[in-house]
């Protein structure tokens, strides 16, 4: 009896949040949301599946959802078995003719197809693409030193539209297209914002392996302007892999991009208890 009241109680209580998830709900109909799955955050199969439901929850309720993905630990373990040495400069990964034929082999390849496959395996009908297909995102060279390294430079977003009237999910590989013919190698942020930014995207959501951006005492600030991020920046609270996140974050906003939120991709249904709960999950940024 006393098992029945406790599994009661969980029902009453999901039929609750279900019901509490209606004004968010409404909120994001037909709005345009930029997911960017970072390699470290798509880990086992199980997290996998479980982003993957949560991308094809959203479309249903009427959310554009896109997603750009990374991959750098997938690249890494495709270069040593190929004994390929790589080296990174403020979180960029120098990238000769040969690394770039990885880089490529590995995000258009093998992590693209696998997300595109987990969604449409929950229902849901994902393209693959790179930032290549179409123009979307055309590059140019960001610092000889780096090599095939683009900063994207002019976006061309009508193929994401033609695919959202189709019902359909974009998944893109972070590359982009040279105006000489060139294929170049985007840091995942980079392309996350860049995407979210020439859509004027609702929110970008770039899920990474911490709870949120860390105050100095290391605890996850849970709302930031663009202020709070200069004054943690200049102190070296926000460091390393942090830097480039809170980087495209702010360029985002400046876009047009109306928040950004930084929270963990591990934990289960993070997108979900972002967008539709009261709760919210990591860290979001706004103009302030
Ligand atoms: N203030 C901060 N708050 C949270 N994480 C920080 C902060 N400063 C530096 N970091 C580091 O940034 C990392 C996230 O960046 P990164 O490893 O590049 O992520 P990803 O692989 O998901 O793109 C965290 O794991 C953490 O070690
Ligand atoms: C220029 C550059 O550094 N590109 C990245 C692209 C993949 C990426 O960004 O992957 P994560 O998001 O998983 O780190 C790289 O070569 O690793």
């Amino acid at each position: 009896m006393k098992k029945q009241d406790a599994m009661n109680r969980d029902w009453i209580a999901t039929a609750r949040t279900l019901s509490q998830a209606l004004p968010y709900l409404q909120r994001y109909e037909g709005a345009t949301v930029v997911i960017k799955f970072g390699g470290h955050a798509m880990g086992s199969d199980e997290a996998m599946e479980t982003f993957a439901r949560d991308i094809v929850l959203m479309q249903q309720v009427g959310v554009n959802p896109v997603i750009v993905h990374g991959g750098g630990p997938m690249i890494n373990e495709m270069l040593d078995k190929l004994e390929i040495k790589s080296d990174f400069v403020n979180g960029k990964r120098v990238t000769d003719a040969a690394t770039m034929e990885v880089v490529e082999m590995v995000l258009s390849g093998r992590v693209n197809k696998r997300i595109v496959q987990a969604i449409n395996e929950q229902g849901g009908r994902a393209v693959g693409l790179s930032g290549k297909d179409a123009n979307l995102m055309v590059c140019e060279e960001t610092n000889p030193d780096l090599g095939f390294v683009g900063t994207p430079v002019k976006m061309h977003t009508g193929v994401l539209e033609t695919l959202f009237k189709a019902d359909m999910i974009p998944v893109i590989a972070p590359l982009g297209a040279g105006m000489n013919g060139e294929t170049f190698n985007v840091n995942g942020d980079t392309a996350a914002g860049a995407i979210a930014g020439a859509l004027k995207a609702d929110r970008l959501l770039l899920l990474t392996d911490v709870a949120g951006v860390k105050n100095a005492d290391g605890e996850v600030v849970t709302e930031l302007t663009a202020s709070h991020v200069h004054e943690l920046t200049e102190a070296g609270v926000i460091a390393g892999g942090m830097i480039p996140k809170t980087e495209t974050a702010l360029n985002a906003l400046n876009q047009g991009v109306r928040a950004a939120v930084i929270l963990d991709g591990r934990a289960p249904n993070a997108c979900l208890l972002e967008l539709f709960t009261e709760h919210g999950a990591g860290s979001i940024i706004r103009q302030g």
